[in-house]
């Protein structure tokens, strides 16, 4: 495993071309000096009137009252303790911008909670200090270390469940009640929708149950290993095919397609939150969502998703899909954020584009709602942006 560890963590980039060069088994050095587009829909003047609404972004704050530790190929430090001191960093900085609502993009305790048996008291930790910061409502999103700590029954009874902020007008919740994805409309013309990137998965799923029967049989045609944790192989999009991810049910597909096409008709914006990325330029492979495909075709057929926004990969990522015009963002994850800086946003939203201000390791960035028929002169292909 030892060279698949070292290119595990290489980054690809997206195009035809390098799509077509993927599937040969090829791949592009992840590196800090990545290309940058001719012309990214990011560098236009930023707007001086006041926002229309403004929210707060934070992911994998990973919390747990132990030492520091690292991931699991040694290469990243994780700083399990100080993770709750920077979500304090973040709050303070909200307390001046007053975002209306906060999106929590899942992880928000670690794994090793229940090892110790600490998963209620490290996830009370993180509440508490999400109360404390004010009135501010949080969406939260699942991701695989609530599921290591909690079953999908408990989490739907717990405060993470934040479905009753959204909205059932004019469409309601998916077909199936244990599918965790919701819609709310913070300010008129303008939706997010939480999606559940776990609803096909192992994790959070009884082993007797058909859903777990069914999610197995997805990963073992594409992971032959013992340890389903690992990846089937170092090179390529299958590499996602493990046990720490998971994808999105028909049942949610088609809920979504029905949220989009009536946001379509209202000529509303539309950002979709959820845990896992589902575009390959956006993060390293193997935090790729199981079907990021079909998740990236229900985006393709409607015209109203501005922006795509996740964690898991806690290096972060970004790109702008000129077949769409969305914007997919990865968050860098606060866990493996070194205790001198931050990790999280405050994003303050136009008419015409959403204007992200990061601190420490996430960046600045101009989000412009840009249409695909209103390329930017040789920026309409997904390109990675430079990490700094
Ligand atoms: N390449 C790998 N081989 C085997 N197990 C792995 C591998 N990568 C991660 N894991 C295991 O998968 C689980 C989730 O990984 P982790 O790094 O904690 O996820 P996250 O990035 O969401 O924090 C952990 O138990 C970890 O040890």
């Amino acid at each position: 495993m030892t060279a698949c560890e070292a290119r595990m963590r290489n980054r690809y980039r997206w195009s035809g071309v390098s799509l077509l060069l993927t599937s040969l088994g090829s791949y592009w050095k992840r590196s800090k000096v990545a290309a940058t587009p001719k012309n990214p829909p990011t560098m236009e003047p930023c707007p001086e009137a006041a926002p229309l609404f403004t929210f707060g972004v934070i992911a994998d704050i990973q919390y747990a009252d132990i030492e520091d530790g690292y991931n699991f190929h040694q290469s990243s430090r994780r700083y399990y303790r100080s993770s709750l001191r920077l979500l304090g960093n973040a709050q303070r900085r909200w307390e001046e911008d007053k975002p209306s609502f906060l999106l929590q993009l899942g992880d928000i305790i670690d794994g090793f909670n229940k090892r110790d048996g600490a998963s209620e008291r490290a996830l009370e930790a993180v509440l508490g200090q999400l109360r404390s910061g004010g009135p501010a409502e949080v969406h939260h999103v699942w991701g695989n270390h609530e599921f290591y700590n909690f079953s999908r029954s408990a989490l739907l009874g717990s405060e993470l469940n934040s479905a009753h902020r959204g909205a059932e007008s004019p469409v309601g919740s998916p077909a199936r009640a244990d599918i965790y994805a919701y819609h709310f409309t913070p300010f008129p013309g303008f939706r997010f929708v939480v999606l559940d990137a776990y609803d096909v998965s192992l994790l959070g799923r009884e082993e007797q149950s058909e859903e777990y029967r069914r999610a197995l049989s997805l990963i073992r045609n594409h992971n032959q290993n013992q340890d389903l944790n690992c990846p089937p192989m170092c090179f390529g999009l299958n590499q996602r095919f493990t046990m720490f991810n998971g994808g999105f049910s028909q049942d949610q597909l088609d809920w979504l397609h029905s949220v989009l096409s009536a946001a379509d008709e209202n000529q509303e914006k539309v950002t979709i939150i959820s845990h896992l990325p589902v575009h390959p330029a956006s993060t390293t492979f193997v935090c790729l969502a199981w079907n990021f495909d079909d998740l990236l075709a229900v985006i393709r057929s409607h015209r109203s998703v501005v922006c795509y926004m996740a964690g898991h990969d806690h290096d972060g990522g970004y790109c702008w899909d000129g077949a769409t015009g969305v914007h997919h963002l990865t968050f860098e994850g606060v866990v493996e954020t070194p205790p001198d800086s931050d990790a999280f946003a405050t994003v303050f939203v136009y008419e015409d584009r959403m204007v992200l201000k990061g601190s420490g390791r996430t960046s600045d960035r101009q989000l412009l709602f840009r249409h695909p028929e209103e390329p930017a002169d040789g920026g309409s292909e997904c390109s990675e942006l430079s990490d700094d």
